[in-house]
């Protein structure tokens, strides 16, 4: 069984601009691990590093490692890391919105041998049953549900050990996001998947994580297990504030927010 462990990573845009400082985070088989943190924090920096695609973007890797059953993933490139385990979904769900369902989800089974791939295929539908009727329309066309679901289902092909999601809930509604979350929680059970997912909804995530990170600026400002984050005034004050009942407001609006009422005053 494979475990991810990240180890005092830093990484730097065009070698000017630090984006990770001295990471430390481990994902132990079966585990589901969520990292949180506002705009600019580094989420996303972090797993385009695992996933080995930082390099268009001039990203580098210039302290530490990132470990992958043992294995280091520094200079791999992106295809052998997904032939290691390592699936992304990434965000925004980046489908191809002229080829259709089933396309879209092929196209995540590249590295398995061409007669597995259909069998596989079969495996993604009895998963997400909700697709079958859709599999010959263009995605494009589809729900932000939906295409979030052919977007998990294209990673999912590729038969990974480490699934990473970078915020699945972005531009859904609660009721579609709740669905994506238990999907996930079924997920790590039925695929024996670890999943590292970034959110902005944390409570969301925490209540379907094991453990959690909190990065600010580029560094770990909290970690721990998700009961413990979700308990914990710090979290409960930054990020769980203002998603209330009464008030569904995620933090990202809250950030926006801040920002609207600095720029007017
Ligand atoms: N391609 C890039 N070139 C230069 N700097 C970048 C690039 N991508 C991100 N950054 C910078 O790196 C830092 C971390 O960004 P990152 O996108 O990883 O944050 P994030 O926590 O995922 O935020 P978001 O929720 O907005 O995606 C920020 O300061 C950002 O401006």
């Amino acid at each position: 069984m494979a475990e991810l462990s990240v180890i005092n990573a830093q990484i730097f845009y065009d070698r000017t601009v630090e984006a990770i400082r001295d990471v430390s985070l481990t994902v132990a088989p079966g585990e589901i691990v969520c990292l949180l943190g506002a705009n600019g924090a580094g989420k996303s920096t972090l797993l385009k590093a695992i996933s080995g695609i930082m390099g268009p973007e001039r990203g580098l890797l210039t302290k530490g490692s990132l470990n992958f059953g043992g294995v280091s993933l520094a200079g791999m490139a992106s295809e052998q890391i997904v032939r290691a385990g390592i699936s992304q979904v990434p965000e925004g769900r980046r489908l191809f919105v002229d080829l259709t369902v089933e396309e879209n989800i092929l196209m995540g089974g590249f590295t398995l041998p061409a007669a597995e791939r259909g069998q596989r295929l079969a495996e993604i539908y009895q998963i997400f049953p909700d697709l079958v009727p859709h599999r010959t329309r263009v995605a494009g066309y589809l729900s932000g549900g939906q295409q979030q679901m052919v977007a998990i289902g294209r990673a999912l092909m590729a038969r990974p050990k480490l699934l990473m999601l970078d915020e699945p809930s972005l531009g859904l509604a609660p009721k579609i996001v709740a669905t994506i979350f238990e999907t996930i929680a079924v997920l790590r059970k039925a695929e024996g998947l670890s999943i590292l997912l970034v959110e902005q909804n944390a409570r969301i995530a925490l209540e379907v994580s094991d453990k959690g990170y909190v990065l600010e600026r580029g560094r770990v400002v909290f970690d721990g297990d998700a009961r413990t984050l979700l308990d914990s005034p710090e979290i409960q004050e930054f990020y769980l504030g203002m998603d209330r009942s009464d008030d569904r407001k995620s933090f990202r609006d809250l950030k926006h927010y801040r920002r609207r009422k600095r720029w007017l005053s």
